[in-house]
């Protein structure tokens, strides 16, 4: 489990990370997602203990990771796959890791087999692509076996074999009970693997929960009556904000489906249609984090 307690992180006048509080669960992949620069990556050192914490706290299963005697035995992660030495070979690479943490050679051969290095094992790691670098960084993340494991936008760049093998690992480590946080920009992406979202925008929380919670959000009833400018009126009146379809169609907001049927019974409206319109991942990601991208688009 990851613990995240009014975590800061300041940069003199910038704030990359403001009072973040959030708890990563064991058993599930948990996505945190944000637009570029909402401070995922920042968040991420600090619970390495690659940065300080201007306030707040992060542990991992309960301790700070400087208080972690063996950090690979508890915590796997992968924040940048190119940053291993050019020169050296994959198996050296994990050879030198194991040996600097107190874990046996042994392992060095088994994730690289997890990942499908190893005839790759004896080349250079400066000239791999970077599908490779990813399966080695991950590799790096496994050697300690940890129960923890935390991935910064693992699927980036690769191709779609390579995405597809990394959800289908990450979803075998959840489901072998390790906590397992992986961050993207993409809701697209992390949509297809992760079981919870948290969400961060100017390094603050914008929205966390399961992943089925978020469809819901921005979901717009569709209503086709033949009385639509009467009934669009009378929906307002009831507190819903009615925007025009086209023709007798009216899109809905701030009210359940079940709540228009009601209302259409009780004014003795005819309806030809009505649909709950769920908002997809995306749309819903947007929404929720429009006030929060760094640097926007002019609309
Ligand atoms: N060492 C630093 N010095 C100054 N500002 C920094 C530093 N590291 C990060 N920042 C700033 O903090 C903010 C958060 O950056 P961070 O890299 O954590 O975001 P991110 O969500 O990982 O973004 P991306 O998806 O683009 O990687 C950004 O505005 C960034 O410019």
């Amino acid at each position: 489990m990851i613990q995240l307690s009014g975590l800061t992180k300041r940069y003199g006048d910038k704030v990359a990370v403001d009072d973040l509080s959030f708890t990563v669960p064991p058993g599930l992949v948990t996505g945190f997602l944000g637009p570029n620069g909402a401070g995922k990556t920042t968040a991420m050192r600090m619970i390495l203990g690659l940065d300080v914490p201007t306030a707040g706290t992060a542990t991992v299963n309960g301790r700070a990771h400087h208080e972690l005697v063996r950090p690979l035995r508890v915590i796997g992660s992968m924040l940048d796959a190119r940053a291993v030495h050019p020169q050296r070979t994959a198996y050296k690479h994990l050879l030198y890791l194991a040996q600097t943490n107190g874990l046996p050679v042994s392992r060095v051969h088994e994730v690289l087999d997890v990942v499908g290095l190893s005839e790759a094992a004896g080349r250079k790691a400066g000239g791999f692509s970077l599908g490779m670098s990813q399966r080695l960084g991950i590799a790096a993340a496994l050697l300690g076996d940890p129960p923890v494991l935390l991935l910064d936008e693992p699927v980036n760049g690769l191709d779609p074999e390579g995405v597809l093998w990394i959800r289908t690992l990450m979803r075998g480590l959840a489901a072998e009970g390790r906590t397992v946080l992986v961050s993207s920009h993409l809701m697209s992406e992390v949509a297809l693997t992760a079981d919870r979202l948290v969400i961060i925008g100017k390094g603050r929380l914008i929205a966390q929960g399961e992943i089925g919670e978020f469809t819901g959000t921005g979901a717009d009833v569709v209503v086709r009556t033949p009385d639509a400018a009467a009934f669009a009126r009378r929906l307002e009146l009831s507190g819903a904000h009615v925007r025009p379809g086209g023709g007798d169609e009216l899109l809905v907001h701030g009210m359940s489906a079940p709540d228009v049927g009601r209302l259409a019974a009780a004014e003795g409206v005819t309806l030809y249609e009505l649909t709950t319109r769920h908002a997809s991942l995306e749309e819903a990601f947007m929404e929720l984090t429009r006030d929060a991208v760094e640097y926007g688009s002019a609309r």
